[in-house]
């Protein structure tokens, strides 16, 4: 079984306004409501993809009712620990640009962290364990590295789709797959990266310090895939970008979905890649129709010689 951790999910409030005025009273042309978080996301792309999941975490409140209640309507197991505080709301603000402001979510409990820890003692080696995104602020930020532990034990694959400090004490851990865009790359190496050719230098860097696959996604720019003995890179076919959030947990729940059916490594990475794409070309999260169509426009190339 592959197990998605969420332990900050959200209710995701997409809000459209036509040319929004700090300070003034700006009212909506659209709005939409999704289940957020990004294991949840991983969760629901794998879904489309006939891959099962089970989305673990906290949840609470109102909110956590409606992000519970969307997974059940689309058969996603789940097996949250119930918070008395509410699920956090994350306001994905569309004008020219998009902005977001997210919560830092309710307070949880040692006897709520406890019973969450209880649900990793069923696992075992055949599963494979998604930490997505970020912290609660009651949480200690050695959280990621505590379930690590525990999943190394039993020898369980960990992917990793976390930022900032949890990414670093993550890569310390050597995860099976990590998924940085090339801000949180830069952020990692205190720099700016801007190409595929930097980010693959240090992509490479991650790799040496014994993290499985480096996957470093650059929005319209590319993507590129590492692994101690290959590095590739992809292109992202052309589209009008609808609502990208979601974007890069679905390059995650592509990939993970084909690997999980024995796809090769290049495979999946298109899968992942088209997953993305999709998802940024759509309102909602891609469907496995959409993701079919783009896959013909990604090409995957192995970079080869020196800059390997
Ligand atoms: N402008 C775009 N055109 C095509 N695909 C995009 C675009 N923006 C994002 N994507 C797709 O979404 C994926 C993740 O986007 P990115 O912004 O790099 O990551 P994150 O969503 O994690 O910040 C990309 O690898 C790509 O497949
Ligand atoms: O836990 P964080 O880092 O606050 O991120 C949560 C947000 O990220 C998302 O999972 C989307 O992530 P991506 O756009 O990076 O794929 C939203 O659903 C959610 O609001």
């Amino acid at each position: 079984m592959i197990y998605t951790v969420t332990l900050n999910p959200s209710v995701d409030y997409i809000v459209e306004v036509e040319q929004f005025e700090l300070g003034s009273l700006n009212r909506t042309v659209a709005d939409t409501k999704f289940p957020g978080g990004k294991g949840i996301n991983v969760s629901r792309v794998m879904k489309r993809l006939a891959v099962e999941s089970n989305a673990l975490g906290f949840i609470g409140g109102f909110t956590g009712k409606f992000v519970e209640d969307f997974l059940n309507l689309e058969k996603i197991p789940s097996n949250f620990v119930k918070v008395s505080g509410d699920t956090r709301i994350n306001i994905k603000l569309k004008t020219e640009v998009e902005s977001e402001i997210n919560g830092i979510g309710p307070n949880i409990s040692e006897d709520q962290l406890t019973e969450f820890f209880e649900i990793f003692q069923k696992m075992t080696r055949e599963d494979i364990v998604v930490l997505a995104g970020s912290i609660p602020g009651t949480l200690p930020s050695s959280i990621y590295k505590e379930i690590i532990a525990v999943c190394k034990e039993k020898e369980i694959k960990v992917v990793a789709d976390v930022s900032g400090d949890a990414l670093k004490e993550v890569i310390s851990e050597k995860p099976y797959l990590i998924k940085p865009n090339h801000h949180e790359l830069g952020e990692l190496f205190n720099t700016e990266i801007q190409s595929v050719e930097e980010a693959l230098v240090y992509g490479k860097k991650l790799v040496k310090q014994g993290v499985k696959h480096v996957i470093v996604s650059l929005a319209e720019k590319g993507a590129l895939l590492i692994t101690e003995n290959n590095s590739y890179v992809a292109n992202v076919p052309k589209g009008k970008v609808l609502n990208s959030v979601g974007a890069g947990d679905s390059v995650v729940g592509g990939f993970i979905s084909a690997i999980s059916k024995d796809y090769s490594i290049e495979e999946a990475f298109k899968i992942g890649v088209a997953a993305g794409s999709a998802t940024a070309f759509s309102m909602e999260l891609c469907t496995k129709q959409k993701i079919e169509e783009l896959l013909p426009y990604i090409e995957v190339n192995e970079v080869k010689g020196e800059e390997r």
